[in-house]
């Protein structure tokens, strides 16, 4: 494991799946001339112009999550499971918490790149005190025995934030996938209406037909996912949703391959967890890796 090693980020975060929202389309960036040649008519048709994207608690707050027959949604062929999370007296303070910061003069960075309201919780602090322990005491036993083929029993770093949608802020967001091997989307409250989101099918097995489907949103419950499972929420009615997302990923799967780009990552220096990569000697690259003897 990544004990010890500093985080880094693929370089590919400068030119792949850039986010460009009045359009509402990734695109991969490498000069004007091949953003114009790759995107131009269909981000024309779509009602922007294709040369103006740019880069992009403590424990007993918690749940005991544990997959049971009455706590888990399982969607078969989706992998996607629904469990209890938090308290409605955590979920209630948490967002109070968050709007306190919100109102406050505080520097704030946006939750990535297609969400423009919400926050990103290391900017609180959170990492250490909150999502860390949630992530290694109560997720990855989950994790693992659901998702062993994507790491689950060695995520090792997170992004965690905190998205929201209102009337007047963001609606809805495009279909997507996460830069993270596995989700959890936790809905918070507050009321609101609509906003479901939808999942469509992973990114690596296109099928000829998409195939949707619409999951609701139940207030302290989570959903976990496959970060690569194509997603997407519907714009809301009325009201405000809140929704911690933890994008959780596992260094010993990515530093194989970065989701984001499919290809060896190119590694750069970054912040705390960067984007979940880390620095491997020749030594350590065994020919194949065992997955379980990390947990
Ligand atoms: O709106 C939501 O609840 C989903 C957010 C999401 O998919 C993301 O931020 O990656
Ligand atoms: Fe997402």
């Amino acid at each position: 494991m990544a004990a010890g090693r500093p985080f880094r980020a693929c370089a590919c975060f400068f030119s792949a799946n850039i986010f460009v929202g009045r359009c509402g389309m990734h695109v991969c960036y490498r000069d004007e001339r091949q953003l114009r040649r790759d995107y131009g008519r269909v981000a024309a048709r779509r009602g922007g112009a294709a040369g103006s994207a740019s880069g992009s608690a403590a424990d007993e707050d918690f749940h005991v999550i544990y997959p049971s027959k009455h706590c888990l949604l399982f969607l078969t062929d989706k992998r996607i499971f629904r469990l209890p999370v938090f308290t409605e007296e955590f979920c209630q303070a948490f967002i109070e918490e968050l709007e306190n910061f919100e109102q406050s003069d505080m520097p704030k960075g946006r939750p990535n790149s297609m969400n423009n309201y919400g926050v990103l919780l290391n900017e609180l602090g959170m990492d250490e005190s909150f999502i860390t322990p949630l992530r290694e005491k109560y997720l990855r036993p989950i994790t693992a025995l659901l998702y062993p083929d994507l790491g689950g029993a060695c995520l090792d770093s997170h992004k965690a934030f905190v998205v929201k949608y209102s009337l007047h802020e963001d609606l809805d967001l495009s279909s997507h996938y996460d830069n993270a091997e596995v989700t959890l989307n936790v809905s918070l409250g507050k009321d609101f209406t609509e906003g479901n989101l939808y999942f469509g099918d992973f990114r690596q097995d296109p099928s000829p037909v998409p195939n949707y489907i619409e999951v609701e949103h139940v207030g302290t419950q989570g959903l976990l996912h496959r970060g690569g499972q194509i997603h997407g929420a519907l714009p809301i009615a009325s009201g405000e949703r809140w929704n911690l997302i933890i994008w959780m990923r596992s260094s010993a799967i990515r530093n194989q391959l970065c989701p984001m780009c499919n290809q060896k990552p190119q590694l750069v220096e970054a912040e705390g967890f960067g984007d979940g990569f880390t620095e491997t000697c020749e030594e350590d690259v065994p020919e194949t890796v065992d997955l379980c003897s990390v947990w």
